[in-house]
C-alpha cells in the first residue's frame, strides 16, 4: 500500500488505512437540555469513554500498524491507570502518530501548519460560529497547530483570567463518528453535507482536511454537492425538506462499481439526486450502478448503517424489522429521481431503486440526454433480498450460502434494544472479521449459530501477545469492544471509522 493510498472498493476488503477521532473535551460539556440539538441521548462519562475508545485504537493498530503496539504498551505500563496515556492524545508530542490510523485532529494540525490556510480556517470557523473579534484574535494567538486543531474541534479554550477551560463556541460531540463526514468511492471522495447545524462544522473541517491534505495533489477527485439555485428562494420550512444533506452513514461502496445510498433522517432525496448525477457524469469515479434505499425517518435508525452492515462476502447483519418491508420498484426508463424519490413526511414508506449508468455515456454526452437506466433484478423484493442479491451477483456466492444474522436474533424486544445500541453497525477489519459492541448479547447468539467466534478485544490482545493468534490468521470472528459509554453517543464501530484504503476483495468467478 502506498503511503497516501486512497482506495476503497468494498466494505469488507482488508482495512489498510482509516480516519478516526478520539473523544475530545467537547463531549464532556454536553448538558441534557442540548440532547436533541446535539444528537445525543445521554451524558457520557468521558474518561471511561476514552478508555473504551483506546481499546478500539489498539485493535486498529494491531491490524493496520502493528509496529506501533510496543510503543503503546510501554506507555500503558508506565502511566497512572486513571489517566489517559499521553500516547493516545493527538495533540501530545508522545502521540503514537501512525500514517495508517489517522486522527482528524492530528491531520488538521498538519493543515494548520500552512499560514494562509490557517487564517482562512480560523475566519471560516469564527464566521460560522458567530465569534467575536476578541475570540478570533485569541485563536490567532495559539501558535501550536496541535493546540489550535484541538480548540477548533472541541470549542474548548483556556481562559487565563479564570484559570479555566471554557467553551468559546459549540463543541462537535459527534466528530467521533468520522464515517459521516465523507465517503471514499474507489479513489474519489464524496464530501458530506451534514443535516443538522450540530454537525455542519464537521463538514467544514473535513473540507479543509481533504482539499489541503488528503487530496492536496488530486483535488479533482473530490466530489462536493451544493444547493440548487432555487433552494435559496425557499422559505425556512421548505428548506428543511429540500436541503441537499448527505451523511456518510448513508453511503456504502458495497462492491466494485456498485454504491448503495440511503434516503433517511439525514440524507435527503435532493442530495441523492444530485449525487447520482455528479457520479454518473464523472466516469472516472468508476461507479456503474447505484442502489437507492429509502428508510423511514427515525431517530433510532438515522442512517442505513444503523440497520445493516456487511460481515463477509456471504454474511450480513440486519435489523429484521426492515428485512422485507414492501418496496415499490420504479419501472420507467424516463426517470426523474427528484420527483419519484419523494422525501416528504407524507411518504414515509420503504423504497428501493436501482439505477445503472448508461453504458455509452461519457462526460460530454451526459448532458445530452440518455445517460442512466433503471435496471431491475426481479429477485430483489426488499432490503434482505437486496443484501442477498449483492452477495450472489457482486461476490458470486451461491444463493444457498448467503447468511443473514439478525439484530437480537430477531426476537422482540432484543431486536429493537440491540439495534439501538448498534448491533447492526459493525466495522469489517477484513472479510469475516468484524468489530462491534460487547452489550448485544442476543445478536451474538446469531453469530455463534452461523459459525462465528466471539472474543473481546482485550482477550484477543492477550492471544496476539502469546502468539496464539495473529491478525493474519484470525478468521470469522466478531471482536467485542467495551461499550458502556461509547454506545451512549449512538454510533458503533462502523460509524467510528472512515476507511481510506482497503485491499480489493477476491471474487471467484
Ligand atoms: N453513521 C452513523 N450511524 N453515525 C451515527 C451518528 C450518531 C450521532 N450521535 C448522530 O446522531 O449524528
Amino acid at each position: 500500500m502506498a503511503q497516501n493510498a486512497i482506495h476503497v472498493t468494498s466494505e469488507i476488503g482488508t482495512l489498510e488505512r482509516l480516519l478516526i477521532h478520539s473523544p475530545d473535551g467537547g463531549i464532556g460539556k454536553i448538558v441534557p437540555s442540548k440532547f436533541q440539538e446535539w444528537l445525543y441521548d445521554d451524558t457520557v462519562f468521558l474518561s471511561n469513554m476514552r478508555r473504551e475508545y483506546n481499546e478500539y485504537i489498539k485493535l486498529l493498530l494491531y491490524f493496520l500498524d502493528p509496529d506501533k503496539i510496543g510503543y503503546i504498551r510501554s506507555f500503558e505500563k508506565r502511566q497512572d491507570k486513571q489517566k489517559q496515556p499521553d500516547c493516545y492524545k493527538p495533540d501530545h508530542p508522545d502521540y503514537f502518530n501512525s500514517d495508517k490510523v489517522l486522527d482528524t485532529e492530528h491531520v488538521l494540525a498538519k493543515v494548520l501548519e500552512q499560514d494562509a490556510i490557517r487564517s482562512k480556517l480560523i475566519s471560516a470557523v469564527c464566521a460560522w460560529e458567530g465569534c467575536s473579534f476578541k475570540t478570533e484574535r485569541k485563536l490567532d494567538a495559539i501558535e501550536n497547530p496541535h493546540e489550535l486543531a484541538k480548540v477548533l474541534i472541541s470549542g474548548v479554550l483556556y481562559n487565563p483570567d479564570k484559570k479555566q477551560r471554557q467553551l468559546a463556541f459549540q463543541p462537535l460531540p459527534n466528530f467521533i463518528f468520522t464515517r459521516d463526514i465523507g465517503i471514499v468511492l474507489h479513489d474519489h471522495l464524496l464530501l458530506s453535507n451534514a443535516a443538522s447545524p450540530a454537525r455542519e462544522r464537521e463538514s467544514m473541517l473535513m473540507k479543509f482536511i481533504s482539499f489541503y491534505h488528503l487530496f492536496e495533489k488530486k483535488q479533482e477527485k473530490i466530489i462536493e454537492i451544493s444547493e440548487s439555485s432555487s433552494f435559496f428562494l425557499l422559505n425556512e420550512e421548505e428548506r428543511r425538506d429540500f436541503k441537499t444533506s448527505v451523511e456518510g452513514g448513508d453511503v456504502m461502496m458495497i462492491a466494485p462499481g456498485h454504491m448503495l445510498i440511503g434516503i433517511s433522517e439525514r440524507t435527503t432525496a435532493s442530495a441523492v439526486n444530485e449525487i447520482i448525477h455528479s457520479i454518473f457524469k464523472t466516469p472516472a469515479v468508476g461507479i456503474e450502478k447505484i442502489t437507492v434505499i429509502k428508510i423511514p425517518k427515525h431517530r433510532a435508525q438515522m442512517h442505513i448503517d444503523t440497520v445493516f452492515t456487511q460481515v463477509r462476502k456471504d454474511t450480513w447483519v440486519l435489523f429484521g424489522k426492515f428485512s422485507e418491508m414492501l418496496n415499490q420498484y420504479k419501472n420507467s426508463t424516463r426517470y426523474s429521481y427528484y420527483h419519484d424519490l419523494d422525501d416528504s413526511e407524507a411518504k414515509q414508506t420503504f423504497e428501493l431503486v436501482e439505477i445503472r449508468r448508461y453504458k455509452k455515456s461519457t462526460e460530454e454526452t451526459y448532458d445530452a440526454g440518455k445517460n442512466y437506466e433503471i435496471n431491475i433484478s426481479h429477485k430483489v423484493t426488499g432490503l434482505e433480498s437486496l443484501l442477498r442479491n449483492i452477495s450472489i451477483e457482486d461476490f458470486n456466492i451461491p444463493e444457498s450460502d448467503v447468511r443473514i444474522i439478525y439484530s437480537g436474533n430477531n426476537i422482540f424486544p432484543y431486536d429493537e434494544r440491540e439495534q439501538w445500541t448498534d448491533s447492526c453497525n459493525l466495522l469489517a477489519l477484513k472479510d469475516g472479521v468484524v468489530v462491534g459492541y460487547d452489550r448485544n448479547k442476543e445478536t451474538e447468539k446469531g453469530f455463534i449459530q452461523n459459525g462465528y467466534d466471539i472474543i473481546t478485544a482485550s482477550e484477543l490482545f492477550d492471544r496476539f501477545e502469546k502468539k496464539e493468534a495473529s491478525p493474519e490468521t484470525i478468521n470469522n470472528t466478531l471482536i467485542l469492544l467495551p461499550s458502556a459509554e461509547l454506545s451512549r453517543a449512538r454510533g458503533g464501530a462502523h460509524c467510528m471509522s472512515m476507511p481510506l484504503s482497503r485491499k480489493d476483495v477476491r471474487v471467484e468467478r
